[in-house]
């Protein structure tokens, strides 16, 4: 798949056959709509194009700034690129872009810059300064500019949008389960090792503690859940590590009166000065939840039951 950032210097498509949209989470919704995509351009014997926008239109022009993502850019790329797709342009959404008019939107940059055969869109996607821009007016170009404008069926976007709102209210909720199923693979997340207090290690249970590469992702609520994880080579050129099986805290530390939330695993038959590493986790089961320990000895007996539930979910 061939990623495009600028706008300005894009291939020349053969008989592109388009599809517009943020795609946060590229879940079951969105690959059925991305499978369209590919069936519709096959019969044309055309290139399949995606369309996607970054930040999210919602953080520049919405009303909702601090919106929580399933994916992060590069993970989107990775999802859509194993879509089997054949370009995915990546528009820069600013002021700017968001202030064109759906006319100066369908001509200067639909049909300028990628001379479609085909659009496939939703009945409800809006376009162009306001959102004025819809089905019907892009149809109405199609005929006097001569691309096809075709729909995704309703079920579909419905699903699909009613999915992404499922996927962030399950995650937040630790149902794993039901996020898992709508995603179509488990929710991952990435960030870099850094020190907390030290503490794990001296009661047999040292933890990685993980800064988010991207404070935009969204974090599952608080609890104890099976994962696995993979950590990269880093800074002293260690080996790399994949599939190793730990418990994931996230919380605020009751027992030791924390202050801050926190997201650190414990890996399983593992010893090894990972700081400042990547590590990326990888959620298979929610155990259960935050607890107000009174002790680090009651910690430590919770930590040995937890490992227990833990590796009966990781087979
Ligand atoms: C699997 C797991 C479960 C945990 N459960 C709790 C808990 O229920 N309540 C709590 O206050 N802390 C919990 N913790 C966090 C510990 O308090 C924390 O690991 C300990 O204070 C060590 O922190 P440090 O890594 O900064 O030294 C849990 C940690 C792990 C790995
Ligand atoms: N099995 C393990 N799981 C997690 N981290 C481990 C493990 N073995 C060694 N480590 C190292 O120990 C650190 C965690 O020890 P800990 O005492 O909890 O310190 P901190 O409070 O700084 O996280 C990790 O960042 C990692 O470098």
């Amino acid at each position: 798949m061939q990623v495009h950032y600028n706008i300005d210097a894009l291939p020349h498509f053969k008989n592109c056959v388009i599809t517009i949209g943020t795609f946060d989470g590229v879940h079951i919704g969105h690959t059925t709509i991305l499978q369209q995509l590919k069936e519709e351009a096959a019969a044309v014997t055309g290139e399949t194009v995606v369309i996607t926008f970054h930040p999210h239109p919602r953080k520049i022009v919405g009303d909702v700034p601090d919106i929580k993502i399933l994916t992060t850019l590069d993970e989107k790329i990775s999802l859509i690129e194993k879509q089997d797709i054949d370009h995915l342009v990546v528009v820069p959404f600013n002021e700017a872009f968001s202030q064109l008019s759906a006319d100066a939107y369908i001509k200067n940059f639909l049909v300028a810059k990628f001379r479609p055969h085909t659009i496939i869109i939703g009945y409800d996607h809006h376009f162009g300064h306001d959102r004025t821009g819809n089905f019907s007016l892009l149809e109405t170009y199609g005929k006097a500019m001569g691309f096809l404008v075709k729909e995704i069926p309703v079920q579909v976007i419905e699903t699909a949008a009613i999915s992404s709102t499922r996927i962030r209210k399950a995650l937040l909720q630790n149902d794993i389960a039901t996020a898992s199923h709508l995603l179509g693979y488990d929710y991952f997340f990435s960030g870099t090792i850094i020190s907390g207090d030290k503490i794990g290690r001296t009661i047999g249970y040292p933890t990685a503690n993980i800064q988010l590469n991207n404070t935009d992702k969204l974090v599952p609520g608080d609890g104890v859940y099976a994962v696995y994880c993979s950590v990269n080579a880093g800074k002293n050129n260690l080996s790399a590590y994949s599939s190793l099986k730990g418990m994931m805290y996230i919380g605020s530390r009751p027992v030791v009166n924390g202050k801050r939330r926190v997201i650190e695993v414990n890996i399983f038959d593992f010893n090894e000065d990972i700081y400042e590493c990547t590590m990326q986790v990888t959620l298979k089961a929610f155990i259960r939840g935050d607890m107000p320990l009174t002790s680090l000895q009651a910690l430590q007996q919770q930590l040995a039951l937890d490992k227990q539930a833990v590796l009966s979910q990781l087979v």
